[in-house]
């Protein structure tokens, strides 16, 4: 069964620390900003060039990453970003351990939408929820309108992490999973004298640029 999906993370200080059988991360943000690219980017690690299909509703896409020793099973749910789904990803937001919020840096509204996206989050979400603000696309040199500096303020602002993507060239996609797996794995097994896992500094990783040579 499925019955576990959603569990809450074992206690702190049970005999046993474990990590649940899978953990939620979702991805959202507006229609077109890249979510899908995103998560077909990190499994499989092609970019689907062409014309763009609206993800209806919601789909997931399962990756185990090895994190420290430890395999982590991510389920990653991809959202749709159109209004007339909102009520359907609504539903979703309680069970996620963590969210990755994108915006396109070459569409402006998409990034002028992240103060409602993340009123919505923090309405609908767990307030212990993993949170992570996504400037996408960054190979698009040539048409970003979002400079890099007004996405590190606005996540300041929020305290949240921040890094630039690009599901093209494949730019800190593998990074940014990465970061949310080790915070979910640390969070949820606190090994002795293991050192703690600092989410802000680990994005500091982050490769500058447009990644636009990389793949
Ligand atoms: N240049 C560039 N284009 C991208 C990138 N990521 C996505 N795209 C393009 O942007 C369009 C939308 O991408 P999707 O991944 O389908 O967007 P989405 O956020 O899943 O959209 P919804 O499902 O409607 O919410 C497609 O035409 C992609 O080819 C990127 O990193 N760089």
């Amino acid at each position: 069964g499925d019955g576990c999906r959603g569990a809450a993370f074992p206690k702190p200080g049970a005999s046993h620390p474990s990590l649940p059988p899978s953990l939620q991360v979702m991805l959202v943000g507006d229609s077109g900003v890249g979510k899908t690219c995103l998560l077909v980017r990190f499994k499989d690690g092609a970019f689907l060039a062409g014309s763009f299909i609206s993800t209806v509703g919601i789909d997931f896409r399962n990756k185990v990453l090895t994190v420290d020793g430890v395999k982590v099973k991510l389920q990653i749910w991809d959202t749709a970003g159109q209004e007339r789904f909102r009520s359907v990803t609504h539903a979703y937001y309680r069970d996620a351990h963590a969210l990755l919020l994108l915006y396109d840096v070459t569409n402006k509204a998409s990034f002028d939408n992240i103060q409602a996206w993340l009123t919505e989050i923090h309405e609908y979400a767990q307030q212990d929820v993993v949170l992570m603000l996504l400037g996408n696309k960054v190979d698009s040199a040539q048409d970003r309108v979002v400079k890099r500096e007004d996405g590190e303020k606005l996540a300041k602002e929020y305290g949240v992490p921040f890094m630039e993507t690009s599901a093209k060239s494949g730019l800190n996609v593998e990074l940014a999973f990465t970061a949310i797996a080790k915070e979910l794995k640390h969070r949820s097994m606190k090994l002795p004298n293991e050192p703690k896992f600092k989410l802000h500094d680990y994005v500091k990783k982050e490769v500058r640029g447009s990644g636009c040579c990389r793949s």
